[in-house]
């Protein structure tokens, strides 16, 4: 084996990919300055009982998991920063103001989410902190719309979903609430077959509400057939009118779709959910939703939501970057080459020097202009190269 073989689902980020990427989280983050998200930055690793605070199984069995050799305490490589940030929120900042931050970062996953996908995400998101009104979710959800269409995604298709359907069911139901976790994973692969098996000795009007959820699936019309079949309990009629009211703000700007059953988020989310999908991609682009338990966890409870991408993914839906047109200027000390480099380079160009022996050679940039002598012998100037 070559001894620079990289790990399955783990991968070197080249130039004009890693630019792409980069130029991507750099107009992401500002946009989310000029909503006033402030930014934070989460460490890599923390012990695994903090990073699991509030997360539910999914983040424990995705999280890679080491030894500290200064404490003898287990690590864990952050698998998503959504809690991390929460924990910011609830501990070090104390506020009990609206607090929005936002964060960009490398994650790790034990296993990769799909066949093609990375085990190392760059973790982008937004989260809004101290409002449980639906304001925070509809500008959650306008913020992940904005960047996908910052990023050039014009064709995006928003699925609404919502928590409090479920509990809402459950909670009619002592033996379907003790199985939650079965019938989350059972909804989530919308298993039809598994979810009958599971649910033979629930009460029959819960059963049923079960059974229709995986078929509650479509446009906006769904939130209407779902009032008529589902049972008439304030919690499912509270959780619907948010759907309505989200995707009614997001008309014109994708297309909306409702989907009952799906429930694939870290199984903190605790109200409306979203994922966004751009063409090309069977996977979501986006996810977000409302998760108001997770500060709770962490001793102060906090209203919480906010959404999350991967900028790797999205930066390879982009087409290649244009190579970026620069400047070649020859090796040398002399005062005036040099002041005149720095004058480029501060007004933004490339200017890069040939070092001796090179004077050809390119990669990523393209030199359209070269830096000379004038025949005078005496001052620098451009030359166009055609
Ligand atoms: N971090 C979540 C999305 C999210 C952010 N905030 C709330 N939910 C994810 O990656 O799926």
């Amino acid at each position: 084996m070559p001894n620079w073989l990289l790990p399955e689902h783990i991968a070197d980020v080249l130039p004009s990919e890693a630019r792409k990427i980069e130029e991507l989280r750099r107009q992401m983050l500002d946009n989310f300055r000029l909503y006033g998200y402030e930014l934070v930055m989460p460490p890599l690793l923390e012990y695994v009982e903090s990073l699991m605070t509030g997360a539910g199984q999914d983040t424990e069995l995705r999280t890679f998991k080491l030894v500290d050799q200064i404490s003898g305490r287990m690590l864990g490589l952050r698998a998503d920063m959504t809690t991390q940030v929460a924990r910011i929120d609830a501990h070090l900042l104390n506020r009990n103001s609206v607090t929005r931050l936002c964060y960009a970062g490398s994650v790790l996953h034990t296993r990769p989410s799909g066949l093609h996908t990375t085990r190392e995400p760059l973790q982008i998101g937004a989260e809004i902190y101290g409002h449980a009104g639906l304001e925070a979710d509809a500008e959650i959800q306008e913020l992940a719309l904005a960047s996908l269409a910052m990023a050039g995604f014009t064709d995006v298709r928003l699925d609404l979903s919502h928590v409090g359907v479920l509990r809402a069911i459950l909670a009619e139901d002592p033996a379907a609430a003790k199985d939650e976790a079965a019938l989350y994973l059972l909804l989530r692969a919308k298993d039809v077959p598994g979810l009958e098996t599971q649910t033979a000795g629930y009460a029959p009007a819960i059963r049923a509400a079960l059974l229709a959820l995986p078929s509650l699936y479509g446009d906006v019309e769904v939130l209407k057939r779902a009032r008529d079949v589902l049972p008439d309990l304030p919690g499912i009629a509270k959780a619907l009118a948010e759907l309505a009211a989200l995707a009614a703000s997001a008309i014109g700007r994708a297309d909306v779709a409702i989907d009952l059953a799906d429930l694939r988020g870290y199984q903190y989310e605790s109200g409306a959910m979203f994922a966004l999908y751009v063409p090309g991609l069977p996977n979501a682009v986006a996810r977000g939703g409302r998760y108001d338990h997770v500060g709770e966890a962490f001793g102060r409870a906090r209203p919480a939501t906010g959404f999350s991408m991967d900028l790797r993914e999205l930066a390879r839906l982009l087409p290649t970057a244009e190579r970026k047109h620069s400047i070649r200027a020859p090796w040398g000390n002399a005062p005036e080459l040099k002041e005149k480099i720095a004058e480029l380079r501060k007004a933004g160009e490339v200017v890069i020097q040939s070092l001796p022996g090179h004077s050809n050679e390119q990669d990523e940039f393209e030199c359209d202009r070269a830096l000379v002598l004038d025949d005078s012998g005496s001052n620098w100037i451009l030359k166009n190269l055609g």
